[in-house]
């Protein structure tokens, strides 16, 4: 292969490229990309590193990005979520989190962590969906535990320059519909996407397409003269704008976030990886769900707590997780114990909290306390059952 390699031009074609999606030691998938070779990682080594090198181990291993991006928000959700890594230095590449004792930290590159998932070397990870797609050339064997860590927010997309030919070409079906490109003259696209790609401008019917990778600064390469287009990751736009590209309508190949992925073999053959996973998932969720939230705390006048609570539920932004919790306040007057007031609890969405403290205070709340909420946990995480699912349970 890397003899192969060393021979094959600077760009590699659509033509090298299957259709499927999904990596099988049948039909395996083979992107040639000579340009950097360290980056693609060919299917068939997934399906081998499958067919058995997996260590046995009763430890239950997670691969966290070593530095970069994703770093430090992945320690802090843990952080959050209860779950510190006990990290000594950061040269160290193992650690530990006490609060789940057979857990060992790998810290590893975001595409090693995928690459090490697929041979068996880690049972789960968190990483973006887009190293999971790419390196994962979507592989059954990676399952996604939860989509959305709501952070490394970004997406891989197809962006041309503003001027020249491309001035008036908008869409990605605009840019098919062009004659320019030929087999001897075909779209050059600069990525260091080299699977998802070329799968991407298949589906999308370009034809002729060549790639070519770098390792950064990719939106140099249209100024520069060495690509018409790029496809590389977005998040605010500013590098982009810098360099006088732009994206295209239809051109985004996937909207990524940070992920927690597992190894389905290892769910599925060692019963200590399932209970880890579902107890990292349920920390994850019921932390991820509380952060939108507060909890807000209300008196109010009533006859009695159902009354109160017809008045709460006729406002749309006041029914809680599953509905208002309404208790007497008891005081005494004239010697009797009685009931005037009700004080009432209720879960709001942070962007609803203005409008439910006025709808609150409009229906006769007085007193409204508002704090934050940590965690709420449910009988079983939404995500679960799911998971379940496509694991085949
Ligand atoms: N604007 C952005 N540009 C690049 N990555 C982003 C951006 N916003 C969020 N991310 C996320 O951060 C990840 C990149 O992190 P980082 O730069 O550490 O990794 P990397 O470039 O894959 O690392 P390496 O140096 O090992 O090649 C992406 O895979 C993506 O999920
Ligand atoms: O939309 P923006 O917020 O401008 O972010 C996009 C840029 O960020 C990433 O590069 P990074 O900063 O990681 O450097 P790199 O070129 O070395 O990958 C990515 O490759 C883009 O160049």
């Amino acid at each position: 292969m890397a003899a192969l390699q060393a021979i094959l031009p600077n760009y590699f074609t659509l033509a090298n490229v299957s259709s499927s999606s999904s990596i099988s030691a049948k039909r395996p998938v083979t992107i040639t990309c000579c340009a950097s070779p360290a980056t693609s990682f060919p299917a068939s080594a997934a399906a081998e590193a499958l067919n058995g090198s997996a260590v046995e181990r009763s430890e239950v291993r997670i691969g966290l990005p070593s530095k970069g991006r994703m770093a430090s928000e992945t320690l802090d959700l843990l952080k959050d979520c209860q779950l510190s890594v006990r990290q000594v230095n950061p040269r160290q590449y193992v650690a530990k989190i006490p609060q789940i004792s057979n857990l060992e930290v790998w810290f590893q590159r975001p595409k090693d962590i995928v690459r090490k998932l697929l041979t068996g070397d880690l049972d789960l990870g968190i990483v973006g969906l887009d190293t999971v797609s790419e390196y994962g050339q979507g592989s059954p064997e990676l399952i996604i535990v939860h989509d959305m860590l709501e952070y490394g927010d970004c997406r891989l997309s197809l962006a041309i320059p503003k001027y020249g030919i491309f001035e008036n070409v908008n869409s990605i079906s605009q840019l098919v519909q062009m004659p320019q490109w030929t087999s001897e003259k075909p779209l050059r696209v600069a990525t260091g996407f080299t699977y998802l790609g070329p799968k991407f401008m298949k589906e999308k019917g370009l034809e002729h397409v060549a790639f070519s990778t770098a390792d950064g600064a990719l939106e140099a390469a249209p100024a520069m003269g060495t690509a018409d287009a790029i496809l590389d990751l977005v998040s605010s736009g500013t590098t982009l704008r810098e360099n006088n590209l732009k994206e295209l309508e239809g051109g985004v190949v996937l909207e990524s976030q940070a992920v927690l992925v597992a190894s389905k073999r290892a769910v599925i053959e060692r019963s200590a990886v399932l209970t880890t996973t579902h107890e990292i998932l349920e920390r994850l969720e019921a932390h991820l769900r509380a952060v939108g939230q507060f909890t807000v705390t209300a008196n109010m006048k009533g006859r009695s707590a159902e009354e109160v609570a017809e008045r709460i539920l006729s406002q749309p932004s006041l029914s809680g997780l599953q509905g208002p919790t309404i208790s007497p306040v008891f005081c005494k007057r004239d010697g009797k114990v009685i009931v005037d007031y009700y004080a009432i609890v209720i879960c709001v969405l942070k962007k609803d909290l203005y409008t439910s403290v006025q709808q609150l205070r409009g229906i006769g709340g007085s007193g409204v306390l508002v704090s934050p909420l940590t965690y709420i946990f449910d009988a079983e995480p939404p995500r679960w059952a799911d998971f379940l699912t496509r694991l085949g349970h």
